[in-house]
């Protein structure tokens, strides 16, 4: 489906197109392309006057698409009557939508909704004191989208963080956002890919972008300072900036890649003439281990990733470097946490010519083992004083664990969530273009990530064989506390 197409279907609401269905703009799709590119290939970033308005702008039928959606999400006239205080989208959710127990639509004529219910074992609690997806064990995929937001409206932004919200409460349980089977001249309401997949521990995150504290929508007084647009740092000389930014951001992660994309792209089909996705990232086998009950896990250098991150089991961690605490001067971020994306592209080719000497140096570690190289054993505290017969540190002085580490970076620590990607073939060099999405929560990102980055991007052995190609921040609010909650409702009351 090309872009113009998507458009017109969206725009002109049209329900009796030449087969008798809706057109295929509005059945649906992934953001601005229905891929996982990003703006700067293929899909031009929409604006406002070119989005398509597939929802509240457009004049015809979108009324009926809204409704459809919002009986299926419990979030209809009451959310639209708000007037954008959000309330309506609280009471909405809480009154209308389907209770933990039960699809969010009553099942309509020959619809499957309910069937692919998941196994209490697969499911991520959705609501808690933090959003799920930051402490949670890691899960093996990922699927990230950075959005744009082509409303201004702050109503239409309210309504769709509530959508949002009761739509994940659904997926997380392995149930489809609405009917996968409805009438022959509608749309179905889910896309239905993930039917019977279960929840797959799918966890969905929101996140908000510095430049929704923009004029916009009125927020500027309640941009946190932590979330300080990134600084240039050492390194970012490859950055792409069509790969970074957004006003939102969605990282949904499940032990299925079909539950994590089908989650990403059921958001991006109800934030249809409201957001469009800027620029997205699929993720394969987590390269951080985020319990003492995973074993670690390897990125594609070979090398074992996470042996000294922070651990859900360690609440002094968490506390000390994850959650937003009293510090925080916004109240709304408190139980909150910071979100760096960094698509950190490896040069594969190059570092599958080094020796293996070499390569250990680089990391500061045995690659077989994980173990420091001043230790036998993967969990072996590396000792950074110890000196070779030679006199020299026997973890070298540029080595990535010696400027990584806390001993290095005032006690400074953050948990890391990252994944392996690969997007093929670089078409200009034929060389492969994977490596690692980065991902990092932290409280304060002026205070963990920056030094840490800024040391590394200086110094780090492993520069010679990566280039960071895109970067993002984003504010990651508190978890949900009970159906009818919703991202941000706090920091719009
Ligand atoms: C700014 C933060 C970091 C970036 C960017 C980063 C990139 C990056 N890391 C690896 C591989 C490994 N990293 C390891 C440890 C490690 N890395 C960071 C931070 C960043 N890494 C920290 C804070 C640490 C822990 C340091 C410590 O306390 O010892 C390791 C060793 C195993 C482990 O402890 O996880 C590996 C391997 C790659 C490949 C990469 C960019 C592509
Ligand atoms: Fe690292």
């Amino acid at each position: 489906m090309n872009e113009q197409g998507a458009g017109q279907g969206a725009a002109d609401g049209s329900v009796g197109g030449r087969d008798g269905r809706r057109g295929a703009g509005e059945s649906g799709g992934v953001g601005s392309g229905g891929s996982t590119g990003h703006a700067g290939e293929g899909g031009s970033k929409k604006t406002s006057s070119d989005s398509g308005s597939g929802s509240a702008s457009a004049n015809s039928s979108p009324a009926s698409r809204r409704q459809l959606l919002g009986r299926a999400l419990g979030i209809a006239a009451g959310a639209t009557a708000a007037g954008g205080t959000g309330f309506g989208i609280a009471r909405a959710t809480e009154s209308d939508a389907a209770p933990d127990t039960a699809p969010g639509v009553a099942p309509s004529r020959g619809t499957t909704a309910g069937q692919g219910a998941a196994p209490a074992s697969a499911v991520v609690p959705f609501y808690g004191a933090h959003q799920a997806g930051i402490a949670t064990p890691a899960q093996d995929r990922l699927a990230f989208a950075a959005f744009d937001l082509t409303t201004t409206s702050v109503q239409d932004l309210q309504i769709l963080l509530g959508t949002w919200a009761a739509a994940a409460s659904q997926m997380t349980r392995g149930l489809p956002v609405g009917a996968v089977e409805t009438s022959p001249q509608a749309p179905p309401i889910d896309t239905g890919e993930a039917e019977g997949l279960g929840a797959a521990r799918l966890t969905i995150t929101v996140g908000f972008g510095p430049s929704l504290f923009d004029q916009r929508f009125g927020l500027s007084g309640k941009r946190p300072a932590a979330l300080a647009d990134l600084p240039t740092l050492p390194g970012d000389g490859s950055l792409i900036p069509a790969r970074g930014g957004g006003d939102l951001c969605v990282q949904a992660c499940a032990d299925d890649p079909v539950v994590a994309f089908h989650a990403i792209r059921n958001f991006a089909r109800l934030a249809r003439g409201k957001a469009v996705i800027r620029w997205s990232q699929l993720g394969f086998g987590r390269t951080s281990s985020t319990s003492v009950d995973q074993q670690t896990e390897r990125n594609l250098l070979g090398f074992k990733d996470g042996t000294r991150n922070i651990k859900a089991e360690s609440g002094a961690d968490l506390n000390g470097y994850v959650w937003v605490g009293a510090e925080g001067e916004q109240a709304w971020m408190r139980g909150g946490s910071y979100l760096v994306a960094r698509r950190i592209r490896m040069l594969i080719e190059s570092w599958d010519t080094d020796y293996l000497a070499d390569q250990e140096n680089v990391f500061g570690r045995f690659k077989t083992s994980g173990a420091p190289l001043t230790g036998k054993a993967e969990f072996d505290t590396p000792d950074f004083a110890a000196q070779g017969a030679d006199g020299r540190p026997v973890i070298p002085v540029n080595a990535h664990i010696r400027l990584a580490a806390p001993e290095t970076n005032d006690g400074q620590k953050i948990l890391r969530r990252g994944y392996s990607y690969t997007d093929g073939i670089d078409a200009t060099t034929g060389l492969l273009d994977a490596g690692l999405f980065f991902i990092a929560y932290q409280k304060d990102p002026r205070k963990q990530f920056v030094p840490i980055q800024s040391r590394l991007g200086q110094h780090d052995n492993l520069n010679e064989y990566i280039r960071h190609t895109g970067s993002a921040l984003f504010a990651v609010p508190p978890g949900l506390t009970a159906a009818g909650d919703w991202w941000g409702k706090a920091l719009f009351g």
